[in-house]
């Protein structure tokens, strides 16, 4: 059996205060009926994503996109069909929505998405509705005052959510120091930190997850923590995002993308094959090595998450 091929674009609708995504229940006789969903539809054959869902949401919602942005591409095989989940984050648009065939319309705290049963195609979509477009990864930085005092910068002035420790030269005790601190740090502020290191670093310090090297990653067989954490991985590679999607990762790095100072012998990826990986990566991809706030919606346009930087945040 050939299965049909199905293009659907999906709107992760976000409040304006960026606590909140609206969803629907789609009805109990049809396809995944009685699931949650973010509101869209498929496309007719001479539409783009953007369009479709343009007429999608003023059919089923009655509001009008003003301001959109692509989230998330994400390819499903369902025992039936082959389906491209083309998923925008709506940022601004006009009307009151409702309900306009009838189903459930609700908005939805972003910690509170994953309580709702979706069709199994959406869990790497929460994912993306939940994340920022930026990811700060810590600087190598020998005092722990002038530490303290960056990490405070960019959780204060550059907004940044997502923060990953990474400190190399520091022992475990030293580590778990300076991630104790970092966490209070990023709990002040509404940021989640993720433990770059060895799994079991989140028995000695609560952190919000961890961020897996590379070579850690393709030594492990299953997902190392439990679910209601954050798992990310470093990868460079198809091999290394496929690995990724085994192990159930979150979210991963893709680098380099640009040559950089600190690894001037690797090649670069550049945009053109780090779009085609992130196309196929199911799962929020960051664009890592050389990147700076600016190329964030660039990032965004060939289908990344966002943007990865430690130079960029840390100054
Ligand atoms: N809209 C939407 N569809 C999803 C999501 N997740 C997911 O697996 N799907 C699947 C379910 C369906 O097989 C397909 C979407 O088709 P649909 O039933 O919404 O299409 P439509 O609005 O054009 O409706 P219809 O005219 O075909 O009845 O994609 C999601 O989050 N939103
Ligand atoms: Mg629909």
């Amino acid at each position: 059996m050939v299965k049909r091929r199905v293009h659907v674009a999906a709107a992760a609708i976000v409040s304006a205060d960026q606590k909140k995504v609206l969803i629907a229940r789609r009805p109990s006789n049809v396809d995944q009926g009685g699931l949650w969903e973010f509101p869209g539809g498929k496309l007719a054959p001479y539409e783009t994503g953007l369009e479709g869902l343009k007429r999608e949401l003023h059919e089923e919602l009655g509001v009008e996109i003003i301001r959109a942005q692509p989230l998330i591409r994400i390819h499903h095989e369902y025992p039936d069909k082959h389906i491209l989940l083309d998923v925008w984050q709506v940022h601004e648009f006009a009307g009151e929505p409702f309900g306009r065939e009838g189903q459930a319309v609700r908005w939805v705290p972003m910690e509170e998405l994953v309580k709702y049963p979706f069709p199994a195609a959406n869990l790497p979509i929460l994912r993306a509705v939940m994340l920022p477009t930026e990811y700060l990864i810590t600087s190598e930085e020998a005092d722990e005052a002038r530490f303290d005092a960056f990490l405070e910068r960019a959780l204060k002035e550059d907004n940044i959510r997502l923060v990953q420790l990474r400190a190399k030269a520091l022992d475990e005790a030293a580590y778990i120091e300076r991630a104790e601190r970092a966490l209070r740090m990023c709990r002040e502020h509404g940021a989640s930190l993720l433990l770059n290191g060895e799994p079991g670093l989140l028995e000695k310090v609560d952190a919000d997850g961890i961020h897996l090297t590379s070579e850690r990653l393709m030594q492990l067989d299953r997902r190392p923590i439990s679910e209601q954490k954050w798992l990310s991985a470093s990868t460079h590679d198809q091999i290394q995002l496929s690995k990724a999607a085994v192990l159930g990762c979150d979210f991963v790095t893709l680098s380099p993308l640009r040559t950089t100072p600190s690894h001037p012998e690797v090649a670069p990826i550049g945009w053109h094959d780090f779009q085609q990986l992130v196309e196929r990566a199911g799962m929020p991809v960051f664009a890592l090595g050389g990147m700076t706030r600016f190329d964030a919606n660039h990032a965004r346009a060939v289908g990344a998450q966002g943007i990865a930087s430690i130079r960029d945040f840390w100054k």
